[in-house]
């Protein structure tokens, strides 16, 4: 058996020390894949294996720095305060070329901006090279291992297994692999678009006007008419925890349980998943957690996590997060802090902007406009993504950039950030869109108005059952006055790709009389969303008949 633990997120309450922008990837794994750890816990005799690659900023930048391409001045077009035009080396800089950098550089260059990307590591950053895609590259390979392993569902499905196994070095390349295509997919696409790569460390060094290169030295200036900052994000870590990187981790978790780990939970708040609706939530909890013998701490607080080390165990030290008296002693094979993650901004030079973080957040309003220390936004700059903490999900950031290029291009865009779902890819998965039950109800009640629940189950759709996949619930939070959908909450199979109908209806702010009006396929696990919206009771009639054309095929 192999254990380890798990701290979540809210346990993050403390104020953050966030590295120096120190950058060096490391694409090797933090351990020996081949050597399990093997150690007593309770009487138990347990193994735990970690990671896939890492990536840690603690050695300057090695890159080579280009500076070949900024040599040309243009005359920026674009004059957003009406103030004359000056010269600028580029339309737009962008610090960063994670997610969001990426999204709003190709948004730039297609809409005719001269754009420059810096990046002081590798293209992608977290969501390519260690979050969103190894994460799921490992999932799809626990998710089949779970299936191969679970007797019922195989007998439920008529099939037989002998035996299931994984080659752990096989599984590390699948997510290596998948990260390095992506990664390439991206550079690729900038270069083809006519994006300048900028190698090196960027930081602003006052209006219009950035320098960058190795972090010692960074030597090399541009300027631009309008600078987006994407710098992302690191993993908090608590005080009191040492992060070893082999015995004590901050990466992802999901895969261990199905790849035979014993995982407990520590959390905090009072329950699992504190982020979703909270009847979700107790749904993910019975069926996720309970059955999986996965166990749980809530209501407590890690103080010190010691890494494994001359043959004893990781310790974690729990106290009561009320009462703050001693409740545990921990001894595990290894520890993964989930606790959130920190913005990644220092050395940035805002200062010379008059800009004060908060909490290391550069703050922006709903146009991505930073804001200085008197609350005004500073002209010509905007920050994007996980840095500026609106939304710390990797389709936000590239949904903010865009907007920012929308705005930088005459059109007065503000992104609604209430129509971007969120996913958890858990198995079965849970996603959402919008306002949870709670949050309705509470603005209801401010503002005056009824909020409706509808809900759907699984357990009748056709194509969940065929895959014996029918444990789920939907739940539609909606407006019976005018049709308005106030939340989406799914828990089921493929509940991430389902939740897009919602999130598109919000952001086009269709209401349920017109949806309840279109057709779904059968059999799909969409028509648990038809069936949702369908249930719902809108007092309202649809805007007007659906004239269906007929279409040649
Ligand atoms: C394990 C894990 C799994 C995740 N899974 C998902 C998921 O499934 N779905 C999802 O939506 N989100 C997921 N996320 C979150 C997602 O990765 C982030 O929200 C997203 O990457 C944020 O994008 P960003 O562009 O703001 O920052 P980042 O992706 O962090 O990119 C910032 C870039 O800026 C560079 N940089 C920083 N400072 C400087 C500087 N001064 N000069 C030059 N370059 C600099 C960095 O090197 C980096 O390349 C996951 C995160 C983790 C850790």
């Amino acid at each position: 058996m192999q254990s380890s633990a798990t701290l979540s997120l809210s346990q993050s309450a403390a104020a953050s020390t966030i590295p120096k922008s120190n950058y060096t990837v490391n694409h090797s794994l933090p351990f020996s894949p081949s050597k399990p750890i093997n150690l007593r816990f309770c009487g138990l005799r347990r193994e735990a294996f970690l990671g896939f690659s890492s990536l840690s900023r603690s050695q300057p930048p090695q890159s080579k720095i280009r500076s070949d391409k900024i040599n040309s001045p243009i005359s920026a077009s674009l004059s957003a305060n009406g103030s004359a035009p000056k010269s600028f080396d580029y339309d737009l800089v962008i610090i960063g070329a994670g997610v969001g950098g990426h999204g709003a550089a190709l948004h730039a260059v297609e809409k005719g901006l001269k754009t420059a990307i810096i990046e002081g590591d590798v293209i992608g950053g977290t969501c390519v090279n260690r979050g969103c895609v190894p994460s799921k590259a490992l999932l799809a390979v626990s998710g089949r291992m779970r299936d191969l392993q679970n007797e019922h569902h195989m007998k439920a499905l008529g099939l037989q297994v002998a035996a299931a196994g994984y080659d752990r070095q096989g599984v590390a390349d699948h997510a290596n692999n998948l990260a390095t295509k992506i990664r390439n997919n991206l550079t690729n696409s900038m270069k083809a678009l006519g994006v300048d790569i900028l190698t090196g460390v960027g930081s602003i060094l006052g209006p219009h006007k950035v320098q960058y290169g190795k972090l010692d030295s960074p030597g090399n200036i541009v300027t631009a008419k309008d600078i987006i900052i994407a710098t992302g994000s690191v993993p908090f870590v608590p005080k009191g925890i040492e992060v070893d990187g082999k015995t004590v981790i901050t990466k992802f978790s999901d895969v261990y349980t199905a790849l035979g780990s014993e995982v407990t939970f520590i959390e905090a708040l009072d329950q699992l998943m504190p982020g979703f609706d909270p009847e979700i939530g107790k749904l993910a909890q019975r069926v996720l957690i309970n059955p999986r013998k996965i166990d749980y701490h809530t209501g407590v607080f890690a103080t010190k996590i010691t890494p494994a080390k001359n043959g004893k165990p990781v310790t974690i030290e729990l106290i009561d997060a009320k009462t703050k008296e001693p409740k545990d002693i921990l001894e595990v094979d290894a520890a993964l802090i989930a606790t959130g993650r920190a913005p990644f901004t220092d050395g940035l030079g805002l200062d010379s902007v008059h800009v004060e973080r908060k909490r290391g957040f550069v703050p922006v309003d709903d146009r991505m406009r930073v804001l200085d220390f008197k609350g005004d936004p500073v002209p010509h700059l905007y920050c994007i993504g996980d840095a500026n903490g609106k939304m710390m999900l990797a389709h936000a950031a590239s949904a903010q950039g865009i907007s920012v290029v929308e705005q930088l291009t005459g059109r007065d865009h503000v992104l609604n950030h209430l129509s971007i779902p969120a996913a958890c890819f858990t198995h079965p998965e849970i996603s959402m869109v919008g306002l949870t039950e709670p949050q309705a109800r509470e603005k209801a009640e401010k503002e005056g108005f009824e909020v409706s629940v509808a809900k759907t189950s699984f357990k009748a759709n056709t194509k969940a059952l065929a895959e014996n996949e029918g444990e789920g619930l939907a739940k539609l939070i909606y407006r019976p006055d005018n049709g308005e959908i106030l939340g989406v909450h799914i828990f089921g199979l493929h509940a991430a790709d389902l939740i897009h109908e919602a999130s598109n209806a919000i952001a086009l702010g269709t209401r349920i009389q017109d949806i309840k009006l279109a057709v779904h396929a059968h059999p799909t696990l969409s028509e648990v969303i038809d069936e949702l919206f369908k249930s719902a009771k809108v007092k309202a009639h649809a805007s007007g008949p659906i004239v269906n054309e007929p279409v040649a095929v």
